[in-house]
C-alpha cells in the first residue's frame, strides 16, 4: 500500500476500533477455510482415497466442506463490520468537501462531493477487503504449505515476493498517472461548468468553434492520461504473472523431484489447490484490483483534502481564467468590443508627458477633474478613498511584436469622476476601456480600480467593480427583465428596475416592449433600441464605474445626454466615456485626448487652447452634426412653415412643436436629416 494511502486510510481505522476488531475476528473463519481447504485435500487423498480409504477421504472432505459454510457466515459478518468503518470515512469526507465548497464557493464541489467521495467510499472499502483477503489466503495457504511440506515454500516465495515487489515498484508512478488523470477529469467538469454557464454567450458571440475546441483540447488531455495510466497498468500484469502464474508452472515443473524429496501425491495437490484456488486469485485481486484502488484512493483523499494539509490543486488564477475561452468570450460579448485586427496597429506613442503620475493616496481630491472646485480639505486622520481608477505606466500591445498602441499611460480618476475619451479612429481608445475594465491584461504598467489590482479581482469583483458597455449592445432572446437584470447579482425589485428604465430613457421603450415581462427578439430591435437596453442593464448593476465605449452612438444627442446623467446621477457613480459627439465630451469634467504620439488630459477650454488634435476633432464633430446651424442667429426661420434655412442656402433646420430645433437637413441631399 502506498505510504500516502496508509497516512489517509489509518486515522480512519484507528477512529472506528471496535469494527476493525469485529473485521479481524469474523475474518478468522475464512482465514481457517483457506487453510482447511488444501489440508483437508491432502489428507483426503493421502490418509484416503490413494491408500484405498474412501470413508476417511469422504470425511476429510465433509470437514472441508463444514470450513466452507463456517467461512461464509464469517463473510457476511465481515460485509457489516467493513461498512461500519467505510461510511463514518464517507460521512467525514463529505463533511469536509462542504465545508470547502462553501468557503471557497466552488462550482466544482459539486462533482467532488457526488462523484469523488463516493469513489473514495467504494476504493476504502474494496481497498480494506482486497488486502484483507491477499493477507488471509496467502497467509492461510504459506501456513499450508508448510503444514505439507516446508520445501513446497522453496518453489513458491521466490517467484511470489518477485512479483510483489514489482508491483509495489508501479504504485507510485500509477498514482501519479491516477492523479493526472483525475485532474484532466475535473479540469474538463470545471471548463464545462463555465461553458454551461455562458452558453448563451457563446451563441451570441457565434464562439461555438473555439469553445468546442478548447473542449476538445480537455477531452484529449484526459484521454493522454487514460492513455498513460494503461501502460503501466501492463506491468501489473506482468507482477500477476510472476507473483501467481509462475509458482504454479515451477511446481509442476519440479513435481518429480519433489516427489523424489518425500513430498506425498496428496501434499502436491493441495499445494496446486492453495495456488490456484486461494493464493492467484487473492493476488490478481490485490494487484490488478488494489494496484489501482489504492492510487485512485491516494488521489481522491488527496484531493477531498483541505489545501492546506494534503495540497489540492490551487484554484484557477484570474489569469488562468482569463485565458479560459468561455470565459474569454463571456466577458468579450457581455462586456466589451474589442476590435479584431481592423487596421493598422499604431507607431509608437509617447503618452506619458500628457499625464500626471500621481500618487495612490492622498490625491484624491487635488485630481478632482472640477477644476472650480476647490479641494476638499480632509479632517487629519480621516480615511482617504482610493482613486476610483488609477492607471500607472499602462503599456499594452496587440502582440510580442506589435507596437504597443498604448505606452506609459498614467491617470487618476476620483470617485465621482466624468472622463471622456476622444480620439481619432484606430487610436486605442477601446483598447483603454477594455484595460481599465480588466478584459485585456497590460504587457506593463497596471490598473487599480477603488485601489484594486485588476490583475488579482477575479469575474465576480471586477463585476462588482465596473460595467462596459461596447457599441454594439448585446441583447438577447429572452424577457426584458432577463436581458435588464443580467449583471444583477441579485433580482432588483421592479420599482428599482423601473427607476432604471425611466432615468435611462428606456421606459417608453420598455413600455412598447411589454413591461419588464415582455419577450423580446433581438432581430426586431433598432440598433438604438439594444443600446438603451443594455445602458439599463448597465444602470442596475452595482458596479460604480461605467465604461460607455461608443455606447450611446445609435442614440439622438438628447437620449445620450440623459443617459450620462443617469448614470453620473447614481450614488459613487464614476463615468468614463469613449466620446463620438461634443456634447458628450463637454458633458465630462475632464476630456483624455489620445492621438497616438501625444495625449493631453483637460477640461474642454484647456483642450481648445492647447490642442491642435482636440480642436481638428471638435471640428470634424461640428462638422458631423452641425451644431453651427443650431445658432439661432445662423438660420432665418420661415414664418409659415417653421422650418429655418441657413445663410449659405445649404440646410435647413426643422423645430419641434416647443419651437425647438428638431433636426437639421443637408439640402444637397434631401434624405439626410442630422438629429441634433
Ligand atoms: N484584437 C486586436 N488585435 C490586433 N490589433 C487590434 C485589435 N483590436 C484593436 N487593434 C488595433 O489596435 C488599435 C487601437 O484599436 P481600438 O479599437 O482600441 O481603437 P479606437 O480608438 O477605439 O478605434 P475606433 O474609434 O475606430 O473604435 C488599432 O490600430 C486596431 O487596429
Amino acid at each position: 500500500m502506498l505510504p500516502e494511502t496508509g497516512r489517509a486510510v489509518l486515522p480512519h481505522l484507528r477512529s472506528t476500533p471496535r469494527a476493525v476488531v469485529r473485521l479481524l475476528a469474523w475474518s478468522v473463519p475464512e482465514m481457517a477455510q483457506t487453510f482447511f481447504l488444501g489440508y483437508a485435500l491432502a489428507r483426503a487423498l493421502d490418509d484416503g482415497f490413494l491408500r484405498g480409504e474412501p470413508g476417511a477421504g469422504m470425511g476429510w472432505l465433509a470437514a472441508a466442506g463444514l470450513s466452507v459454510v463456517l467461512a461464509g457466515v464469517g463473510t457476511d459478518r465481515v460485509h457489516v463490520a467493513l461498512a461500519a468503518i467505510a461510511e463514518p470515512m464517507r460521512d467525514d469526507l463529505i463533511r469536509r468537501v462542504v465545508h470547502r465548497a462553501l468557503r471557497d464557493a466552488d462550482g466544482a464541489a459539486v462533482s467532488r462531493l457526488t462523484h469523488q467521495t463516493e469513489i473514495a467510499r467504494d476504493t476504502f472499502a474494496n481497498l480494506l477487503l482486497v488486502s484483507r483477503t491477499f493477507v488471509l489466503s496467502a497467509g492461510a495457504a504459506l501456513a499450508g504449505l508448510l503444514a505439507l511440506a516446508p520445501v513446497l515454500l522453496l518453489i513458491v516465495l521466490p517467484p511470489l515476493a518477485a512479483g510483489l515487489m514489482l508491483f509495489v515498484a508501479t504504485l507510485r508512478p500509477l498514482t501519479r498517472r491516477q492523479e493526472a488523470f483525475l485532474v484532466a477529469d475535473e479540469a474538463i467538469a470545471a471548463d464545462l461548468d463555465a461553458v454551461v454557464a455562458g452558453l448563451r454567450d457563446i451563441a451570441a458571440s457565434g464562439a461555438q468553434p473555439w469553445v468546442a475546441a478548447d473542449a476538445g483540447a480537455g477531452i484529449d488531455g484526459e484521454l493522454r492520461a487514460a492513455r498513460a495510466l494503461a501502460r503501466w497498468g501492463t506491468l501489473r500484469d506482468l507482477a500477476v504473472g510472476v507473483a501467481g502464474h509462475l509458482p504454479v508452472v515451477l511446481l509442476l515443473g519440479t513435481a518429480p523431484w519433489l516427489l523424489g524429496r518425500g513430498v506425498t501425491p496428496g501434499a502436491l495437490v493441495a499445494a496446486l489447490a492453495y495456488l490456484t484456488q486461494a493464493l492467484l486469485p487473492a493476488l490478481e485481486n490485490l494487484i490488478l484490483s488494489l494496484g489501482t484502488t489504492s492510487a485512485r484512493l491516494a488521489v481522491v483523499l488527496r484531493r477531498l483534502a483541505p489545501e492546506d494539509t494534503c495540497g489540492t490543486t490551487p484554484r484557477p488564477t484570474s489569469a488562468q481564467e482569463a485565458r479560459h475561452p468561455a470565459f474569454r468570450h463571456t466577458r468579450r460579448v457581455d462586456d466589451t468590443r474589442i476590435t479584431a485586427g481592423s487596421g493598422p496597429v499604431r507607431q509608437a506613442h509617447t503618452q506619458k508627458d500628457a499625464f500626471t503620475a500621481v500618487p495612490e493616496t492622498g490625491r484624491a481630491d487635488s485630481q478632482r477633474p472640477e477644476s472650480n472646485v476647490p479641494p476638499k480639505r480632509q479632517p487629519p486622520g480621516a480615511a482617504v478613498s482610493p482613486p476610483a481608477v488609477s492607471l500607472h505606466n499602462l503599456t499594452f500591445a496587440y502582440g510580442p511584436h506589435a507596437e504597443p498602441v498604448l505606452r506609459g499611460v498614467d491617470l487618476v480618476l476620483p470617485p465621482g469622476g466624468h472622463l471622456a475619451v476622444a480620439g481619432p479612429s484606430g487610436i486605442g481608445k477601446s483598447t483603454l476601456a477594455a484595460l481599465i475594465a480588466g478584459v485585456l491584461a497590460p504587457d506593463r504598467g497596471e490598473v487599480r480600480l477603488c485601489g484594486r489590482d485588476v490583475r488579482g479581482l477575479g469575474p465576480g469583483d471586477l463585476a462588482a467593480l465596473r460595467v462596459l458597455v461596447p457599441q454594439e449592445a448585446y441583447v438577447f432572446s429572452g424577457t426584458v427583465r432577463e436581458n435588464i437584470t443580467y449583471l444583477c447579482p441579485e433580482p432588483p425589485p421592479d420599482a428599482a428596475l423601473l427607476a432604471s428604465c425611466a432615468a435611462v430613457g428606456a421606459d417608453g421603450l420598455v413600455g412598447r416592449l411589454g413591461g419588464p415581462e415582455g419577450r423580446l427578439d433581438p432581430r426586431a430591435l433598432s440598433a438604438g433600441e439594444r443600446q438603451l437596453l443594455a445602458l439599463v442593464r448597465a444602470h442596475l448593476a452595482p458596479a460604480p464605474l461605467v465604461l460607455l465605449d461608443e455606447a450611446t452612438c445609435h442614440l439622438d444627442p438628447a437620449a445620450e445626454a440623459r443617459a450620462e446623467h443617469a448614470f453620473m446621477a447614481r450614488p459613487g457613480g464614476c463615468l468614463i466615456v469613449v466620446a463620438h459627439r461634443i456634447s458628450s465630451a463637454r458633458r465630462a469634467t475632464r476630456i483624455l485626448v489620445m492621438d497616438g504620439t501625444h495625449t493631453d488630459c483637460g477640461t474642454h477650454e484647456d483642450l481648445l487652447a492647447r490642442s491642435t488634435l482636440y480642436r481638428d476633432l471638435v471640428g470634424s464633430w461640428a462638422d458631423r452634426s452641425q451644431p453651427a446651424l443650431l445658432q439661432r442667429d445662423a438660420y432665418s426661420v420661415d414664418p409659415v412653415t417653421g422650418a429655418g434655412l441657413t445663410g449659405d442656402g445649404r440646410h435647413v433646420v426643422t423645430h419641434g412643436p416647443g419651437g425647438q430645433v428638431e433636426a437639421v437637413g443637408d439640402l444637397r441631399d434631401r434624405g439626410t436629416f442630422y438629429g441634433q
